[in-house]
């Protein structure tokens, strides 16, 4: 790593960035300007902050820095850092996003959201009454079954259901669940307006270790998640209920039908983002639509609406939105009444011939990405991502 970079960096950037921005919250002096009553609560929120359980993510640690920094020195009063400094531009541009924030707003605002950090740290980390660790889904992958047909449902609405690397552990629960339960059919779809924004590009600062040991268990824990789609015996549906990015596009290759709305866009932005194919896509895609079509879209990042996915093959078939739920899950109930067993020897039978070769491809696909999580490029685009996402 620290060769890849070059000896210009400094030893704390040779860490993935994602997990380097920090505020110097723990040498802190708050200033001596404060107000009594402020400086009280302004010191007690540091401190609270220092207790965090959940590390709160990288745009909340940008928030956190720049009002920090207003709060006690005002606006932005530094020089911009240069380009490739990525983790000191991210927080001069989250600070500089702040203009002339007066001190008092930008000090209450960080106990604001310090206390609300603080709060939602506490309750989610309660064990809710009669929960245990077989249960399956949380509040973000919501899993309900009747009628034969067991629904996992994205539900992280206000993050476009980006996956978070719980919600892989969740979905990976919930699949080798509905494997073995009396359901006929599996579904996976989204709550909102979006089906599913892809991986949740924070995730990185949320794996445990050095940034060698994320790449490690961001492997192992793609692969899993992979493997689970390309072993699930069941006959597996997409509700597509909106746009669907990254990783949900790619993995839809495995799946037995996908149902989209019109609404629906389908988008594989990685070389934007310094990665390369995953989900099986590298193979799966160039099956499906032609090495041509498949090449606009995992190379050049094309964006397909419903209608040119239905057309390449990737899409099943599309339905007007305003109609979409009530045609597609009256389908699905019909599709659940099929004999089970019939329905899970015939899907398995189709996917056994290339059940080997996908867990290959599986297996390649992420020994490149893991490649990919190491590069500059990678980390250029994340960061880039989030210190645009920075402005307040
Ligand atoms: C370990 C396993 C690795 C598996 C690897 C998989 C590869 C991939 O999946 S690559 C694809 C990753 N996804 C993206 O690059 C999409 C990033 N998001 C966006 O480009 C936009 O958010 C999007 C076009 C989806 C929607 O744009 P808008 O309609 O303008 O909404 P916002 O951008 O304001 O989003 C609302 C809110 O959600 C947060 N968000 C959305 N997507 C993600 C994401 N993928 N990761 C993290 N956060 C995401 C966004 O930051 C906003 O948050 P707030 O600013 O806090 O409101």
């Amino acid at each position: 790593m620290a060769k890849m970079l070059g000896a210009r960096w400094c030893p704390s950037a040779l860490r993935s960035p994602l997990q380097v921005i920090s505020f110097p919250a723990c040498q802190l002096h708050v200033s001596r300007r404060a107000k009594n009553a402020d400086q009280k609560e302004f010191e007690n929120a540091v401190t609270q902050l220092k207790l965090l359980k959940k590390d709160p993510g990288n745009e909340m640690k940008l928030k956190l820095y720049a009002l920090y920094k207003q709060a006690n020195e005002g606006p932005c009063n530094i020089p911009k850092p240069g380009v490739l400094n990525l983790i000191n531009k991210a927080k001069w541009d989250a600070w500089n996003a702040l203009g002339n924030l007066p001190k008092e707003t930008a000090r209450q605002n960080y106990v604001d959201l310090v206390t609300s950090l603080s709060s939602s740290s506490a309750s989610s980390s309660q064990v809710k009454p009669g929960a245990d660790k077989e249960q399956q889904g949380s509040e973000n992958v919501v899993v309900t079954s009747e009628d034969g047909i067991t629904k996992i449902m994205l539900n992280r609405p206000t993050k476009k259901n980006a996956i978070t690397t719980q919600m892989y552990q969740e979905i990976i629960l919930a699949l080798k669940a509905a494997s073995k339960d009396d359901s006929t059919i599996t579904v996976l779809t989204g709550n909102g307006d979006y089906y599913c924004s892809g991986n949740d590009l924070s995730n990185f600062n949320t794996l445990p270790g050095e940034i060698e040991e994320k790449v490690k268990s961001g492997g192992i824990l793609l692969r899993d998640f992979v493997a689970c789609f390309i072993d699930f015996p069941k006959p597996l549906i997409a509700v597509v209920n909106g746009p669907a990015v990254g990783i949900s596009v790619t993995i839809l290759g495995l799946f037995d039908a996908v149902y989209a709305s019109d609404k629906a866009t389908f988008h594989t932005p990685f070389t934007h983002l310094g990665q390369s194919p995953e989900g099986c896509s590298s193979y799966t895609f160039p099956k499906i639509m032609g090495l041509a079509k498949a090449k606009e879209m995992l190379i050049f990042g094309k964006k397909l609406t419903a209608g040119e996915a239905c057309a390449q093959g990737l899409v099943t078939e599309v339905f007007p939105d305003s109609t979409f739920q009530t045609e597609v899950w009256t389908r699905l109930k019909a599709y659940s009444k099929i004999p089970p067993n019939a329905g899970r020897i015939s899907k398995q039978i189709i996917r056994n011939w290339e059940k080997e070769k996908l867990h290959a491809v599986n297996a390649e696909e992420v020994r490149v990405l893991q490649e990919r999580w190491q590069s500059e490029e990678f980390l250029n685009a994340v960061m880039n991502f989030f210190s645009k996402r920075a402005k307040l």
